[in-house]
């Protein structure tokens, strides 16, 4: 058996508590095979987190990993002005080229901030999906439907190709990438396509992932041509069922916080793009209350403007807490927990809990340095003091994807360079 050890750390473990331990790994089986004080086999490799915190690998589930390349390119602006003005021009020019480099660049900074997971709506998949299988993280990838202002062909060519994408990269990567069916939101999707859609994903048993109630613009033409909210629409189209999840859920009222707690569908609360678009502020703490399943996301580098999930745990505590006008909202140990467990459960990927016989996919944080000196409590440290740049080692399936700040699968430098060349010539085209 070819073992792993992080040793001389403090470990974080499920029940938010903290002990010295050392965790070992097989690495063959990427799984943890013990965590204690006192483990005294011998390890093929060991990596040293003296000083450091071990915790379950973070687990970004909503990102557009590409549009790192977006980066800057569009700030100050509402969604849909954004969208339309900007991005989606932008995005008609990118090459599947373009989208790998893009998301080896997103797949660096995520390995840099102690991601090791995520979930992904974007086009030119099978790019993204090299680029996932090199650097070495786990992801739910999908390819992102939108059929306003196409013809019927165009529509179902999209849809075709997005049921095709979940049936060719299910299991890919030796298993670490899974799919999901991906209608960019409810109003993008006309719904003569989404039901057919959904309902042929889930005969096939691939979820369902989208964008919903992300801002008032979205949710009030649903209510005034139905007469019914936008989660009652979706529940009777067949999307609210628990292998599926959407992301944002800003609007959301209380009938529909319990139709997610009902059917177990996750919400994966993205605050620093709720913020910066000014959509809105999500009721965290009443969805964690009502026992919906929250994770957490960046969304994408250009509505964020990085995918630190550090920085978004920060924002997510901050936010919860005034959406609830009350400072003991959305506390410490939930946003760590959205950010691990809550991620991984709601995009029903393995992660997210140190714990024997499950992954090992663990980033290893460095606590000497004065912003998280003294260590208090280093859930707090974690959740609002902590960045990405404290993260020393990053472990997914128990490979070491970086090794004291060296990034070990994809080549920093290279890919920053080729990102700068790609977007150097995409602003020429656009
Ligand atoms: C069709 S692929 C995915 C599509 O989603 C766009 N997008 C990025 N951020 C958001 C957001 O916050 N709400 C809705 N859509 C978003 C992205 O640019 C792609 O076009
Ligand atoms: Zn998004």
């Amino acid at each position: 058996m070819n073992t792993l050890r992080i040793a001389g750390g403090q470990v974080l473990r499920p029940d938010a508590t903290v002990e010295d331990a050392d965790v070992l790994v097989d690495r063959d089986e990427g799984t943890i095979l013990d965590i204690g004080a006192d483990l005294d086999a011998e390890a093929d490799e060991t990596l040293d987190a003296e000083g450091c915190l071990v915790t379950p690998g973070l687990v970004n589930a909503h990102c557009h990993v590409a549009m790192t390349l977006l980066r800057g390119y569009a700030d100050d602006k509402p969604l849909d002005a954004w969208l339309r003005e900007d991005i989606w021009p932008a995005e008609g020019a990118l090459t599947p080229e373009d989208v790998r480099v893009g998301a080896e660049l997103g797949l660096v900074e995520m390995i840099k901030s102690g991601t090791t997971a995520f979930a992904d709506m974007y086009f030119h998949v099978p790019e993204v999906a090299d680029a996932v299988a090199e650097a070495g993280l786990r992801a739910r990838l999908g390819h992102g439907v939108v059929t306003l202002g196409k013809d019927d062909e165009d529509a179902r060519a999209d849809i075709d190709e997005s049921l095709d994408v979940a049936r060719e990269f299910d299991g890919a990567a030796d298993g670490r990438i899974r799919t999901a069916a991906m209608p960019h939101s409810l109003t993008t999707v006309a719904e003569e396509y989404l039901r057919e859609f959904v309902a042929d994903a889930h005969d096939e048993g691939i979820p369902v992932h989208y964008h919903a109630n992300e801002t008032t613009d979205e949710v009030d033409p649903i209510v005034d041509e139905r007469g019914e909210r936008p989660l009652s629409y979706a529940k009777d189209l067949g999307m609210l069922t628990d292998d599926d999840f959407l992301a944002h859920g800003v609007h959301v009222d209380d009938a529909e916080i319990d139709l997610l707690a009902e059917a177990g569908t996750g919400v994966v609360h993205c605050p620093a793009s709720n913020m910066k678009l000014a959509s809105g502020m999500a009721p965290v703490q009443k969805l964690l209350d009502a026992g919906v399943t929250v994770g957490l996301g960046t969304d994408g580098a250009a509505s964020n403007n990085d995918l630190d999930m550090f920085d978004e745990m920060r924002d997510a505590a901050m936010l919860g807490k005034l959406a609830a006008d009350d400072a003991s909202a959305v506390a410490a140990p939930d946003v760590v927990r959205m950010a691990t467990a809550g991620s991984a459960d709601a995009i029903d990927l393995p992660g997210g809990a140190l714990e024997v016989g499950g992954a090992a996919d663990l980033a290893v944080v460095d606590l000497d340095a004065p912003h998280l000196t003294p260590a208090n409590d280093l859930v707090s440290h974690l959740a609002y003091a902590a960045r990405g740049s404290d993260v020393r080692h990053t472990v997914c399936d128990g490979r070491v994807l970086m090794r004291d700040r060296e990034v070990l699968t994809l080549d920093e430098d290279a890919v920053m360079a080729r990102a700068r060349e790609a977007v150097a010539s995409l602003r020429e085209r656009v």
